[in-house]
């Protein structure tokens, strides 16, 4: 204690009232070594912990926080715990949606509504960890702690889980844990084909999880499933064949045809046949751009389907959105946005030096809201066309380039083949082709085999069923087994003699490859517990369909002519605003120069005077008015010589007002006349006569009230001629007209 007052002694001084200071100073002293020794105990007791106990972190984000949430809500020691959260939110894709009706696959762990009332939706009540709580779980001998916490304040972070195990120095536990619960989450998901979707920053959020379809279902013409499926599976096996020869491990397959003929079924079936998930991408989403797609394709796990779905779609994304008219407008609003921004910006920055920050962090801030891409309304639209860069380039890129993933089938859909780019759709990116038509006659009948049940399904008959060589074939599609069913909602089993029977009828009535197979499914729909009704309404279903589509041809087409119309007037009312603008201009050029009347007093054209006898001056005839406005300057040119007589100087300018008096009324004529020439040519609206009085009466009252001053009558003593230009006293006659 000496030592210190000894050292502290110097800088307060030897007065009293140090002494009081160096009690304070003591305190401070001694609360710094506290909190130090907190501190240090605090760091060397986590390093004991972690000595100790292994800590693994999952992120909702990857695809293991749910194999262990699935884990963790079937732990029977969960079921028991006094602390847990419910939701019946697709959390896990085994909950397979909230309105599943079948709960044959289900665990044991969701509990459902009680009351089974059939059609009523069951809602699923899953059993979770609570936030922000550590929860105890023992697993093979060792004592677990699980943590669940969002990150921040940020409501939509992704979940984290923390599993902390106790008193272990390896962390095979935890390994075992998360194997154990991998085979479990698949081991559910076996019947079920998982659903991602690309999200807009650039990772692959689970959506969905569907049933499996069974191949059986997709009714295609003879040799089409079982040639894809073969080449499919010969792909996934022939890893090594492709390693050794150096051939990117890939292969794209394009699908392409009329709509409602098949192509995502066929997808969806042969995801569920290989057991692959289906990783899908909109190409035409406001969000997908060059690098976004890039990072997505590279993001897809080795074995899986990628789906493109409506491949033409990706470039026609503006052109779909927005008219040429927009862009333009677009253009034209950016332009003046940029040199608003601009003088804006040149101004302030005279003020403030500040403003170029303020600038580029709103513009900044503009394209965050693009990029988020959600609920953005029309200014998150604007902003997404800035970031919607989505090139073929990037496209070719993304699917094949050194970044893409290797080992997934990618399957790509478009009604619009010749849409496409040829080098999207040459081999190496997409190299089987399947062309899907409209329900061919056979399809038809297999659809119709498909759709009612027979008594073979219980029998399980074993007489072959000759399988036809080409879809024309009369022979009768091959009875594909269907997974069985509950007849509850269809027709009774028919024996198969009579569901031949039935089946060959119906497709007989309905004619080949003019209606989809969506279309067909939708009519048998409609019948789905009477296969006599459907076999015998087909033709009158036909009939009606197809006039149907007439009527919306006819109406389409009435649609494409009002357009066409609109667009017809639209262009007149442009093409005659020009011409009027034209018109004006060519009058202002024409006015009469300033003339020097003295070297003091200068003459300027007065402004255009107001035609208050409009009745004289416009003549209901159009083709009198040149006449009549020629003899006019005629009279007015003699008696401007007349005043020429008493004023030399003037007289050089005179004549040649009144020349451009001339000049201006046959200007005027020739006006008139090219309008009614355009008018005559242009469609046959009643517009057209209207404007062409108004043309005539315009240019009769730009004669009529272009007032010349130095046309003055004799007794000019009316006229004041002021230093800067004229005033106008009163007309000599008191009538503009009678000049
Ligand atoms: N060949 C088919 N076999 C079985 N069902 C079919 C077939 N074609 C269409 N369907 C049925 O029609 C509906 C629409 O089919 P799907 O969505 O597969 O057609 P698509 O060709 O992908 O259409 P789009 O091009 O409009 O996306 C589905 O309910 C499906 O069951």
């Amino acid at each position: 204690m000496d030592t210190f007052r000894s050292l502290v002694q110097p800088l307060v001084g030897p007065s009293a009232s140090s002494a009081g200071m160096i009690d304070g100073m003591k305190l401070v002293v001694l609360g710094g070594t506290v909190e130090t020794a907190r501190r240090m105990g605090s760091r060397a007791w986590n390093h004991f912990v972690n000595s100790f106990f292994l800590t693994a972190h999952f992120s909702e984000d990857d695809y293991p926080y749910d194999w262990l949430m699935l884990w963790l809500s079937r732990r029977p020691e969960w079921q028991r715990s006094r602390e847990f959260e419910t939701t019946t939110r697709l959390s896990t894709p085994l909950s397979g949606g909230s309105n599943s009706s079948s709960s044959d696959d289900l665990p044991e762990v969701y509990n459902y509504d009680e009351d089974d009332v059939p059609g009523k939706v069951k809602t699923r009540v899953v059993f979770q960890p609570t936030f922000n709580t550590t929860h105890t779980i023992y697993y093979r001998g060792h004592w677990l702690r699980v943590r669940r916490w969002r990150k921040g304040d940020d409501m939509n972070a992704p979940l984290k889980t923390r599993f902390y195990s106790v008193v272990a120095r390896s962390n095979t536990i935890l390994k075992q844990l998360v194997l154990q619960a991998k085979r479990e989450y698949e081991a559910e998901a076996i019947h079920r084909i998982q659903i991602y979707f690309a999200d807009s920053h650039g990772g692959w959020r689970w959506t969905d999880s569907r049933h499996k379809r069974p191949m059986s279902s997709i009714v295609l013409n003879p040799g089409v499933k079982e040639m894809l499926l073969s080449d499919t599976k010969d792909f996934l096996n022939s890893e090594k064949w492709y390693a050794d020869r150096g051939i990117p491990f890939r292969r794209g397959y394009l699908l392409h045809g009329v709509p409602g003929s098949g192509k995502s079924s066929l997808i969806h079936a042969i995801a569920g046949e290989l057991m692959l998930d289906i990783y899908a991408l909109s190409l035409s989403a406001a969000w997908i751009n060059d690098a976004t797609l890039t990072t997505l394709m590279g993001r897809v796990p080795a074995r899986c389907i990628v789906l493109l779905e409506d491949l033409d779609a990706a470039f026609t994304r503006s052109t779909g959105r927005r008219s040429k008219k927009d862009k333009k407008k677009d253009r034209k609003d950016k332009k003046d946005k940029k040199s608003k921004d601009k003088s804006k910006s040149d101004s302030s920055a005279n003020s403030s030096g500040n403003t170029n920050n303020a600038t580029t962090s709103g513009s900044s801030r503009r394209r965050r809201i693009g990029a988020s891409g959600i609920n953005g309304g029309a200014n998150a639209n604007d902003a997404m066309s800035d970031v919607n860069t989505l090139s073929l380039s990037g496209l070719l890129n993304a699917l094949d380039g050194v970044a893409a993933a290797e080992g997934r089938l990618l399957f790509a859909t478009t009604n619009h083949l010749d849409h496409l780019d040829p080098a999207l759709s040459r081999p190496g990116r997409m190299d089987v082709w399947i062309d899907f038509k409209n329900a061919s006659r056979w399809q038809a009948e297999a659809l119709f085999r498909n759709f009612f049940p027979s008594c073979e399904d219980d029998i399980n008959s074993r007489a072959p069923t000759p399988t036809p060589t080409s879809p024309s074939s009369s022979a009768s599609p091959k009875r594909q087994p269907r997974p069985k069913a509950p007849h509850t909602h269809s027709s009774a089993p028919l024996s198969p003699s009579i569901l031949s029977k039935l089946a060959k009828e119906f497709a007989q009535k309905v004619p080949d490859e003019e209606f989809s197979v969506a279309s067909l499914q939708g009519y048998l729909l409609r019948n789905k517990s009477r296969p006599e009704d459907a076999v015998k309404g087909v033709e009158t279903w036909v009939e009606e369909e197809r006039r149907n589509r007439e009527k919306q041809k006819g109406a389409k087409k009435k649609a494409k002519e009002e357009e066409e119309r609109k667009k017809r007037k639209e262009r007149r009312k442009e093409k005659k605003e020009k011409e009027k603008e034209k018109e004006k201009e060519k009058i202002k050029a024409e006015a009469p120069a300033p003339v020097v009347l003295s070297p003091s007093i200068t003459a300027q054209p007065l402004p255009a005077v107001p035609v208050i006898a409009t009745q004289e001056a416009v003549p209901s005839d159009p083709e009198a008015t040149p006449k009549k406005s020629k003899s006019k300057s005629k009279s007015k040119s003699r008696k401007s010589k007349t005043t020429s007589k008493n004023d030399v100087d003037n007289s050089d300018s005179d004549s040649s007002s009144s020349s451009s008096s001339d000049t201006e009324s046959s200007s005027s004529d020739s006006d008139s006349d090219s309008n009614s020439s355009s008018d005559s040519s242009s469609d046959d609206d009643d517009e057209n006569v209207e404007p062409r009085a108004r043309q005539s009466t315009t240019s009769t009252m730009m004669r009529t009230s272009t007032y010349n001053p130095l046309s003055l009558p004799d007794n000019s003593s009316n006229w004041t001629a002021a230093q800067n230009g004229w005033e106008i006293a009163a007309p000599p006659n008191g009538s503009w007209s009678a000049w």
